[in-house]
């Protein structure tokens, strides 16, 4: 079977996750190589794996997206940091003897994080299998209708989950992972286009929930040495200073993830809720797109528009990073 554009094969790209207690250590490893990650946060993040039983549940979400999907074409899936390997997969590929695949990868935007990075892995992993087929990257999908309806679903969804007496005064609190502010500023072909993306996904998922909502777009998942600016405010100083403004109540939108992983399961669900616990505010959470049918159908329209022009080389570099010092 080959599409209307060539490709005979999809290949969903993820960040890949632990399954086991044992797969935690291996796995942070593989995600912190050369990023100046500090241990003690390693240690921190390890914990939180480690209370979800060593089991992240990213896998079995990219799992659940492919035996959704109604596409006429062969599906492989291949990660980043964990089993399966995207280098693997592309082998797999290969002896299959797929010569062209359209390529989606579950994060949406722009950034060196969540696209020059995915297209750095596909490129490692074709180089590493001789006679690799060519892998043709989706284009990013933040602003598709079907990932609109499926977050704006969703945000009605939990707004309708808040006590009836707060519902009208509940903000909108978009999140997505953060970022150092050094790679937010060159994000895209000019720079600024991750944040600037996410407020547009949020704006259009306003308008199509309750338009003239107030709304914000904070930020999650903070890594990296502290000496290091990252976007800024956090989730949870963000509920703080809403709090201390007489906002009664929120809705948490995971507007920069497209499945309930790990980052949205800890970080959202267990300290975003403890800070509004602690602070006396109603919050519930928004699903992620997740296999919602529109995003779902989203793939397949992806995959029936005309093959998208690759990004310019100069497009979200790869952050300079200090050379680590040694014993670091
Ligand atoms: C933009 C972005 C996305 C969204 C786009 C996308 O989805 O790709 C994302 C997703 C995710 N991030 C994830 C997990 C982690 N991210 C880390 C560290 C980092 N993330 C960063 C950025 C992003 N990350 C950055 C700049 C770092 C610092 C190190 C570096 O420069 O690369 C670390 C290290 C420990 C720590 O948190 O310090 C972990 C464990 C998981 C898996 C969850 C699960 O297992 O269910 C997912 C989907
Ligand atoms: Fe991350």
């Amino acid at each position: 079977m080959v599409s209307t554009n060539g490709y005979d094969a999809l290949l969903v790209v993820s960040f890949g996750g632990p399954e086991k207690p044992d797969d935690v250590m291996p796995f942070l490893e593989n995600v912190v190589r050369g990023r100046g990650v500090p241990r003690e946060r390693l240690l921190e993040v390890e914990a939180h794996y480690q209370g979800f039983g060593g089991v992240s549940p990213i896998n079995q979400q990219c799992r659940d997206l492919i035996a959704a999907l109604d596409v006429d074409l062969p599906v492989y899936w291949g990660n980043r940091n964990w089993h399966p390997f995207l280098e693997d997969t592309v082998r797999q590929m290969k002896e299959d003897g797929v010569r062209k695949a359209a390529a989606f990868v579950t994060a949406a935007y722009s950034s060196y994080s969540s696209c020059r990075q995915y297209l750095d892995d596909i490129a490692r992993a074709r180089a590493a299998v001789s006679g690799a087929p060519e892998i043709v990257k989706l284009r990013h999908y933040y602003d598709h209708p079907g990932f609109i309806a499926a977050m704006a679903d969703h945000t009605r969804q939990a707004l309708d989950r808040l006590p009836a007496g707060v519902r009208e005064q509940a903000r909108l609190v978009f999140t997505a992972h953060s970022i150092p502010v050094s790679m937010a500023r060159t994000a895209g072909p000019t720079g600024g286009a991750y944040e600037a993306q996410l407020r547009r996904a949020a704006e259009l998922v306003t308008a199509q929930v309750d338009e003239g909502r107030s709304w914000d777009l904070v930020w999650q998942s903070r890594s990296g040495p502290p000496q290091v600016p990252w976007l800024e405010p956090d989730v949870c100083d963000h509920l703080e200073a809403l709090h201390a403004e007489g906002v009664p109540s929120a809705v948490l939108v995971p507007i920069g993830f497209v499945s309930d992983h790990m980052e949205v399961v800890y970080d959202l669900d267990v300290e975003a809720a403890a800070t509004a616990e602690k602070l006396g505010m109603a919050l519930t959470r928004a699903s992620t797109a997740g296999t919602h049918p529109r995003f779902v159908s989203m793939v397949s329209e992806l995959l029936a528009e005309p093959e998208p022009a690759p990004c310019a080389a100069t497009c979200c570099p790869a952050p300079v990073r200090p050379a680590a010092r040694p014993g670091q």
